[in-house]
């Protein structure tokens, strides 16, 4: 049962906007879980790289996988030994265990978390990275068991990367309000989120549903289905016109990484202020157009996630054995983008800003969508801007490893399930607008004759870029990671 459909609204809205930034001074590394036995079930793209943090920092981890994973030395079985841990059944490690992280994908938890919670010792507490199973199909978990939530908001692989840089990932913590029997949730869920680095990159102490909610829009939207349909998209386009594969193939391959960095740094002004005047403005016009035909769609995928319409699909899809998801895997890899091969020429950092002017837009105007419609609903800025701007280059770092395929692989299956949902409405949505395109925003640039631009018109347009909500409150949180990089 819909856990968040069986609240009243009042507490429905109390839940989502539940959203503080923690002060550092809040933590206290990873005291209240030394000594204790920490139990990792699954060794996947979250599982393997917390376990490896929390070590790291000086816990005690072992992991648990399913008997078959074990037998056939599977690959989670092997990510686990070849780096030294622990290995057991759950009958062998989960009766002595004080901190169970259940990092299985959302799909297994319902069966996962009732052969587990048998097994775990009176007192114990569950963990998620995802709350899914609680607030989208109710979980009931053991009443002596306390159950958090500590999520990371970023893929697997780069929550490791950014604790080897001696940092983290910003993180979102949470107790289920109903399973914490002793009080102390909070405590385990700030020093597990302190164990993978979190705390140094800013924690949000929020809500299952506030997290829910607001990763599921973030990735079937701006993170993932968006930079699926612009790849897509702009690819065909420019091989309709006429362009080299191997350039066009580089070009989107590499270029979203490349522009999303601007992005990191300094929001949607720095990434518009890469581009020269008369490109900026033409830039800014088409992220208009294109979050007027979006909008829609982005307003359909939240109500859908609010209504719960989204999970029913999902859920009713996992009991079909995962066809519609097996069949997009299936359909994505034949896609024009997935089967080419960048060329080798050089492209210049600032190329891919001039020569792809349409991708600046639609991340532009995908990340402003996602933020609108998240605050639109009741999900707190800071959250919704973590959800958005904040993700998109760590996503955009996956497609230029390996394109889609590695995007889909490294995020979690429901977020590839969302992706390809956004993507295959999307397209089609887009058709008419593509028409329209030619190699001067995708593939070629303005080639304008100088800078020159109205003044007026600069003026408006660098007004409205650097008001809107998402730069004021990208500002902020970007001065306290700054702040924290610098102690370290
Ligand atoms: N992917 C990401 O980067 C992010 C994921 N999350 C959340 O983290 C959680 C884990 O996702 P993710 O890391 O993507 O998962 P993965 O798919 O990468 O890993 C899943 C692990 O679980 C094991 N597993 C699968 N099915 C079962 C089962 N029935 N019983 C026991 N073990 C099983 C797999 O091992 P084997 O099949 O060998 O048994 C594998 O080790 C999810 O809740 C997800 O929403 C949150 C933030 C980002
Ligand atoms: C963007 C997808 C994600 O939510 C994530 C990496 O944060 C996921 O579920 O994989
Ligand atoms: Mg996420
Ligand atoms: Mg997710």
């Amino acid at each position: 049962m819909n856990y968040f459909n069986t609240l009243p609204l009042r507490l429905q809205l109390e839940q989502l906007g539940q959203c503080s930034f923690m002060d550092s001074s809040e933590f206290n590394g990873v005291e209240k879980l030394k000594g204790k036995k920490i139990v990792v079930v699954g060794c996947g793209a979250q599982g393997l790289n917390q376990g490896l943090n929390l070590r790291d920092s000086g816990l005690d981890v072992s992991y648990t996988l399913r008997q078959a994973a074990i037998d056939e030395k599977r690959q989670s079985y092997l990510n686990a030994t070849e780096n030294g841990f622990a290995v057991g059944t759950y009958e062998e490690m989960l009766p002595t265990a004080d901190l169970v992280l259940n990092l299985t994908p959302d799909k297994q938890h319902t069966n996962v978390v009732k052969a587990v919670m048998p097994l775990m010792k009176k007192g114990a507490c569950l963990a998620y990275s995802h709350g899914f199973n609680i607030v989208e199909e109710g979980m009931q978990v053991r009443e002596d068991l306390t159950v958090v939530m500590v999520a990371p908001k970023s893929p697997g692989t780069e929550v490791r990367e950014e604790y080897k840089r001696g940092f983290g990932v910003p993180t979102l913590i949470a107790v289920h309000k109903e399973n914490d029997p002793n009080g102390d949730g909070l405590e385990i869920a700030k020093a597990y989120a302190a164990g993978t680095g979190g705390d140094r990159a800013g924690v949000l102490l929020s809500s299952f549903i506030a997290e829910v909610k607001s990763d599921l829009m973030g990735e079937q939207t701006i993170l993932c289905g968006m930079l699926q349909t612009g790849s897509i998209l702009c690819y065909d386009k420019m091989i309709e016109k006429g362009m080299e594969a191997g350039y066009a193939s580089k070009l989107i391959q590499y270029g979203w990484e490349t522009v999303t960095e601007a992005l990191k740094h300094g929001g949607i002004t720095n990434m518009m202020d890469r581009l020269d005047n008369p490109s900026k403005i033409k830039c800014f016009d088409i992220s208009e157009e294109l979050k007027t035909i979006m909008r829609p769609l982005f307003n359909k995928h939240m109500d859908d996630i609010m209504g719960g319409a989204f999970s029913e699909g999902m859920m009713a899809d996992w009991a079909d054995g995962d066809a519609k998801l097996l069949g997009w895997r299936e359909e994505t890899g034949q896609t024009n983008f997935e089967k080419s091969v960048a060329g080798d020429m050089e492209i210049s950092e600032q190329e891919f800003f001039d020569n792809g002017i349409l991708m600046v837009a639609m991340v532009k105007a995908g990340v402003e969508l996602a933020f609108e419609t998240m605050v639109a609903a009741g999900i707190k800025e800071e959250s919704a801007y973590y959800e958005s701007l904040h993700e998109t280059p760590l996503i955009a770092n996956l497609i230029s490893r390996k394109k889609l395929y590695e995007m889909n692989k490294v995020i979690s299956d429901t977020a590839e399930y969302g992706c390809y949902l956004f993507a295959n409405a999307c397209v089609p949505l887009l058709a008419d607008f593509m028409k329209s395109v030619e190699t001067d925003i995708i593939g070629k640039g303005l080639a304008a004759d100088g800078n020159g631009v109205d003044n007026m018109a600069l003026i408006d347009v660098n007004e409205a870029i650097r008001n809107h909500p998402v730069e004021v409150i990208g500002k902020e949180l970007r001065s306290f990671m700054t702040a924290m990089k610098a102690i370290l």
